[in-house]
């Protein structure tokens, strides 16, 4: 039989005012086929599947993993994806780093200045770069916390065989070209790719930049909502999938990969984004922020930033997350004689803060987009000192905050930095001024 086959690349599917079209829904059972017909109907691997295709199943979780949480998808390629020669050591001195960091964990509060775009030509591979993170990729356990920053499109493609990407951008359009399709995405929005799937990052513009949070544990899940009830937060319908997209490339592709920390690579004689047709539930997707149907008090007290939870990543302690990734969005601040920011706290989970754009209502200076804050396990932290002053004086009629949206990262476990994190000029030395001034309390007043 014929393959019927594109040799442009992969564009997905477009509607009529030529916008790419996707297909909705959290942890949905998808079926999409590029060319009518690819996906063999009733079963996952007949004999002879349609156009000669190869079937191949992509495993995201155990085979044995709980119905609900078994994730998994069958992909019909032009190649199988074990058509590649040895994968050798990738000689390029990259900043990626992975769990577990042999760096003693620091008990300070630290904050970073944003990373600069590079001035060397940098893809988004080799613009990535770890700040810290936790657990143990060998036991996939934990996460790793790092910034991207690049200035072109990967003219390669990669894949991450330690866990799953959660890619928030702050700066610069990108495409991402997957073995699913094609998923546009531009800050304030978050895209999710699964362990192992292939992609290839490109910029709409001259440069890109944000942070990824890499998924070594459990795969990321919309919480439970308790009490919420049946909506709220960020709500399934509005997660999207890329349909089915492929390219027919003859021609060499380097092909690198991260597995157990390391970066390898290898050179096929073909595109691997050879994906005809596919169905399954574990897949690339997008979310955009500004879809959080965000939860509020509207009577008193600033309540736990766990109602702002968009994804997480549960370990076997209930309600204790491996990751929970957490959104500070634009709101309504209606709270009567309250302290409406961000309390002084001690935590006992760990939290790395990033700024996707404007201001943090915790902090009036220095926590600036592209920028990152942690606060690990105990350490004492809360509103900056004009935060402060500005929430206690505040005259506390409804207050819309807006054009903000900040992030967490929150682990249970401490978050151990990086070299390049402890040692970058970006670290801010004197964060801890920020709490160093506030005026002693007088019981005797
Ligand atoms: O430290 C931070 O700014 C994050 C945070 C926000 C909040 O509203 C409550 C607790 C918390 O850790
Ligand atoms: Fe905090």
């Amino acid at each position: 039989m014929n393959v019927q086959t594109s040799t442009t690349p992969p564009s997905g599917a477009v509607n009529g005012s030529n916008q790419r079209v996707y297909l909705t829904g959290f942890g949905s059972h998808f079926a999409s086929e590029a060319i009518e017909g690819a996906l063999p109907v009733g079963q996952n691997s007949p004999q002879q599947t349609p156009f000669g295709l190869y079937a191949e199943q992509l495993s995201g979780t155990a085979f044995t993993a709980p119905r609900l949480h078994n994730f998994r998808s069958w992909l019909y390629r032009l190649r199988p994806s074990a058509n590649h020669g040895a994968f050798k050591p990738y000689e390029v001195k990259t900043r990626l780093e992975t769990a577990p960091f042999q760096r003693p964990p620091s008990p300070n509060r630290m904050r970073w200045n944003p990373l600069p775009i590079p001035s060397e030509p940098t893809d988004f591979i080799d613009g990535i770069v770890t700040y810290g993170g936790n657990g143990d990729v060998g036991t996939g356990s934990g996460i790793g916390i790092h910034v991207y920053a690049c200035n072109r499109s990967m003219e390669r493609v990669f894949f991450n065989a330690d866990g799953e990407l959660l890619i928030v951008p702050e700066q610069g359009e990108l495409t991402i070209v997957t073995e699913f399709g094609v998923i546009d995405l531009e800050p304030q929005q978050i895209a999710v790719i699964p362990r192992g799937v292939r992609m290839r990052v490109e910029l709409k513009g001259a440069s890109a930049r944000g942070y990824i949070c890499e998924n070594y544990g459990a795969l990321l899940r919309l919480p439970d909502l308790g009490p919420i009830g049946a909506n709220g937060l960020a709500n399934p319908r509005d997660f999207e999938t890329p349909v089915a997209a492929y390219e027919d490339v003859d021609q060499p592709v380097e092909l690198v990969q991260k597995f157990q920390g390391g970066l390898w690579t290898t050179t096929l004689d073909h595109s691997p984004f050879d994906v005809v047709a596919w169905h399954g539930n574990l897949a690339p997707y997008r979310y955009d922020l500004r879809r959080f149907n965000t939860i509020n008090t509207v009577s008193f007290d600033h309540p736990d930033p766990s109602i702002f939870t968009v994804l997480t990543s549960p370990t076997d302690t209930p309600g204790t997350a491996n990751c929970d990734f957490v959104i500070f969005p634009p709101r309504w601040m209606v709270a009567e004689h309250t302290f409406r920011p961000p309390w002084f706290h001690r935590n006992v989970m760990s939290e790395f803060m990033g700024l996707i754009t404007g201001a943090y209502d915790a902090k009036a200076d220095g926590f600036s987009p592209g920028g990152a804050s942690l606060h690990n396990q105990m350490s004492g932290h809360g509103p900056d000192q004009a935060s402060y002053n500005a929430a206690v004086n505040a005259d506390l009629k409804p207050h819309k905050q807006e054009n903000t949206m900040a992030f967490m990262f929150e682990s249970r476990a401490v978050i151990r930095t990086t070299d390049f994190a402890m040692e970058s000029p970006a670290m801010q030395l004197d964060y801890d001024d920020v709490w160093s001034n506030f005026e002693k309390g007088n019981p005797h007043s």
